[in-house]
């Protein structure tokens, strides 16, 4: 510490420029204002007035809260997704959106979701399909080209916030997704490149940037994320094409990359001719030192050194020890920031008083990350003699999270070591297994199924949050959640479903529901993360050793199976799923975390088949998306990943069939990966992008069987029994049928039961009329 009291104090002014700013902030409020003013409008409930009304109320609230920054970020919010957001600035939409009844807001929501108010303006269409939003558990809205793709600029949702800004005072820095990354991340129907839509483009963005320097703009912030991935020489020659483009709209740009370092990317990156550029210091923490050597003079750097995606306390002794030097060399040339929008964390640690204490003493949140950030702007522009005391007490709780035996517990320990000897893959090959399972389970042709969840009605989600609350005792609310289940087996029956679920009423969430039982995590009562639209989750906090308890999903399995003589499938979220939809812990890889994990379950799995239960299901959707984004270290992960599923799912008998579960995702490039975990059954997300995952099953001719969700769960739409027959014929004639499931697309938890009796009804007849026209060729000569 004398040392830099000595430093500051000989050169007091040495880096009194240095800049604050914000890349993107959360929007659903502190208590989800905005998603329950989304879905009172999708109801019907209230009108447009009060739901913009809502929307701007919170974008006022959140400046506000981020005011203390130099630069705080304007058009990050959203009312659904900021990439659906950006295709309707952009002018660009698809075709089937275009006409229609009613105002701009129920166009908006027709593509978000399918159609817009219940009861209103027009038939429903199908909504743009949306996918994962780099590795994170956030998902956006696919824009969609195709060769007659045109662009037309609409500002008025800017200009609409960046009055607002202005009106209240804010230091307003627009921010944009940017050309290259737009481009990256639509879909090209029909064949053909989409780069060819370049320079059509930017025309667009460079028509927005000039507006934005007229309305008194001065720096914008571009976000091209696809900077951290690898890119082929047409991609980097899109970005020259594009910033040359740009530079001469007057206005400063900061190109923004995040989730990653810069890599081979880092020399064209530092090379652009825009006024600034943003670095994810966290991740791309060995970049920095190499991007200050090229980077020229005239730049300003922004280094993301407060961590976006994670929720533990920043070192901030450690961050000024490597700041300071950077700082003294770059002068006001050096911006701070989080590594990326803040739109993955939570909001307040403030809402948190029931975490333990200590717990609570390694954490951080959004509004607490600003805090970090104004703390280490004031040592760098006044020496760190004047924070002294805050410092000191910030550095408290990280000092004895390291000794801490709430993290450390040898019997875990002691366990991993022991796990190496375990058999990570099934007994006999699938054909084998395939054979003594049907004979166990005598299921159908185009066998149909569920893929767990039934709604979770407004008097589930009563009971519990009673239970949590004290007002109803624990044997009350295992009653109600028991009649829920038997509700659910009865009408699953009622249906004609083949392999049944038990529904999933007594769980909060797939991931946080475990993250409650096991022994390591923590939860939270209002760490509420946007997941998409108006759908937010609470991602659990591991922080220490994982431990299984005692069973944790087999009695309702057990009582579930009791109503019915149909299979009852068991139910469990996969350890990587577990691990990517959870804060995880700093201090040790993450692998290791998962595969503590995977033992817990592996245990869960051996108890489930104890008690009789045939059929489990290990949900993966989130297997994908922990895929690191850089192809070099892809490899690596995709091995520790199937392993750990391996570790989970496939100590049991031939006999048991396992399933898993995936969706939202891009599977195309990880087929391989994915057959390699040897699940019996994959079902998996389709509807949204039937044909591209089909034909990688079939070029990669994958050897178990496959439940392409035949339609999309996420709209309230209903399905068409045509279109699902037509999609699984497409589907026989890429895959043999007799390993083709019938299944929607995704857990049903979001929808009203109104929705899921007429959509699974017709998902029956199409499996009946299949049932009928296709049959394996052997049982047709036969005949
Ligand atoms: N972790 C995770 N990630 C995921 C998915 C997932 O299922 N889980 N699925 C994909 C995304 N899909 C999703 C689908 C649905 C929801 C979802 O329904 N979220 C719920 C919250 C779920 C939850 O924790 N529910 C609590 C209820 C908490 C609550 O809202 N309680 C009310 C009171 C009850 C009421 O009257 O509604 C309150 O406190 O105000 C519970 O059941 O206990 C929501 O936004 O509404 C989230 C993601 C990919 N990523
Ligand atoms: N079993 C889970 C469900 O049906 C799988 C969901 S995947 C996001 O809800
Ligand atoms: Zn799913």
């Amino acid at each position: 510490m004398g040392v830099f009291l000595c430093l500051s104090e000989s050169q007091p002014h040495w880096s009194e420029m240095v800049t604050t700013h914000n890349l993107g902030f959360p929007r659903m409020g502190l208590r989800r204002e905005l998603k329950f003013a989304l879905e009172a409008y999708w109801r019907a409930e209230s009108d447009s007035a009060t739901l913009l009304d809502c929307a701007r109320t919170l974008r006022q609230r959140h400046w506000t809260l981020q005011n203390g920054l130099d630069w705080v970020p304007v058009g990050d919010f959203s009312l659904y997704d900021h990439m659906l957001d950006m295709s309707f600035t952009l002018g660009h939409l698809p075709e089937r959106a275009q006409g229609f009844e009613g105002d701009e807001l129920e166009r908006y929501f027709r593509l978000a979701r399918g159609q817009g108010r219940s009861a209103c303006c027009g038939s429903a269409i199908a909504a743009a399909e949306m996918t994962k939003w780099f590795d994170t558990n956030y998902h956006y809205l696919v824009p969609e080209f195709d060769a007659q793709t045109r662009f037309e600029l609409d500002d008025r949702r800017l200009r609409q916030q960046w009055g607002e800004a202005l009106a209240q005072g804010v230091r307003a820095k627009p921010v944009l997704i940017g050309p290259v990354t737009y481009l990256w991340l639509g879909k090209m129907r029909g064949g053909g490149d989409r780069l060819h839509l370049l320079p059509a483009l930017l025309e667009v963005y460079a028509e927005l940037l000039k507006r934005l320097h007229a309305w008194g703009a001065t720096w914008v912030q571009i976000d091209e994320p696809i900077l951290v991935q690898d890119l082929d020489p047409d991609w980097q020659h899109a970005f020259n094409l594009a910033y040359h483009q740009l530079k001469n709209t007057s206005v400063q740009i900061l190109l923004t990359s995040y989730f990653g370092g810069l890599g081979e990317n880092r020399y064209l990156a530092a090379n652009l001719p825009v006024a600034g550029l943003h670095l994810d210091a966290v991740r791309g923490h060995e970049d920095v030192a190499a991007l200050l050597n090229i980077l020229p003079s005239t730049k300003v750097l922004s280094l993301g050194v407060i961590d976006g995606r994670n929720i533990w306390k920043t070192d901030l002794e450690a961050t000024l020890n490597w700041l300071e030097p950077i700082a003294q060399r770059l002068q006001e040339r050096l911006w701070i920031a989080p590594s990326c929008s803040l739109l993955h964390v939570p909001l307040d640690l403030a809402t948190e008083p029931a975490l333990d204490p200590s717990l609570r003493s390694w954490l951080s949140f959004a509004r607490q990350k600003l805090h970090e950030l104004e703390l280490l702007a004031r040592a760098l522009r006044l020496g760190r003699q004047s924070v002294a005391s805050e410092l000191l007490a910030h550095q408290q709780g990280l000092n004895q999270r390291a000794q801490s035996p709430l993290v450390h517990r040898p019997e875990v320990q002691a366990a991993l070591r022991a796990s190496g000897a375990l058999p990570i893959e099934r007994r006999s090959p699938y054909t084998e297994r395939e054979r003594k399972q049907q004979a166990a389970l005598q299921l159908p042709l185009w066998p149909t199924t569920t893929i767990g969840s039934f709604p979770q009605t407004g008097p589930i989600r009563q009971a519990r949050q009673r239970f949590k609350s004290g007002l109803i005792d624990a044997a009350t609310y295992e009653q109600a959640m028991r009649d829920e289940i038997a509700l659910c087996v009865r009408e699953q029956e009622t249906l004609g479903l083949d392999v049944l679920v038990h529904g999933e009423a007594e769980r909060n969430d797939m991931v946080e529901y475990f993250g409650e039982q096991l022994e390591g995590f923590a939860f939270t009562a209002n760490g509420w993360v946007q997941s998409y639209g108006s759908r937010c989750v609470k991602p659990p906090i591991l922080y220490g050793d994982v431990q299984r308890r005692q069973p944790m999903t087999v009695h309702w399995s057990r009582y579930a199976q009791s109503l019915t003589r149909k299979p009852m499938k068991g139910m469990l979220t996969g350890p990587v799923t577990v691990l990517n939809w959870s804060f995880v812990r700093d201090d040790q890889p993450r692998q290791t975390s998962c595969r503590q994990i995977a033992l817990a379950l592996r245990a869960e799995v051996l108890d489930l088949e104890q008690a009789g239960i045939a059929v489990i299901q290990i949900d993966e959707p989130a297997l994908r998306e922990g895929l690191p984004l850089k192809r070099a270290e892809q490899a690596a992960y995709l091995d520790w990943a199937v392993a750990c599923f391996g570790l989970t799912a496939n100590g049991v008998r031939d006999e048991t069939q396992i399933h898993t579960h995936m969706c939202y995702a891009e599977f195309n490039d990880i087929i391989e990966h994915i057959a390699r975990l040897d699940a019996d059954v994959i079902t998996i997300e389709t509807a949204r992008s039937a044909l591209d995952l089909l034909e990688a099953f079939e070029r990669y001719a994958y050897p178990n069987a496959i439940g392409p969700g035949v339609y999309d769960i996420h709209s309230p739409n209903q399905p068409e029994v045509g279109r699902m027959v037509a999609l699984l014929s497409s589907a026989a004639q890429r895959l043999p049928l007799e390993r083709l499931w019938v299944n929607p697309d995704c857990g049903l938890k979001t929808r009203q039961w109104s929705e899921v009796k007429p959509a699974l009804q017709r998902m029956v007849q199409a499996a009946q009329q299949l049932r009928q026209t296709h049959r394996p060729s052997r049982l047709q000569t036969a005949n």
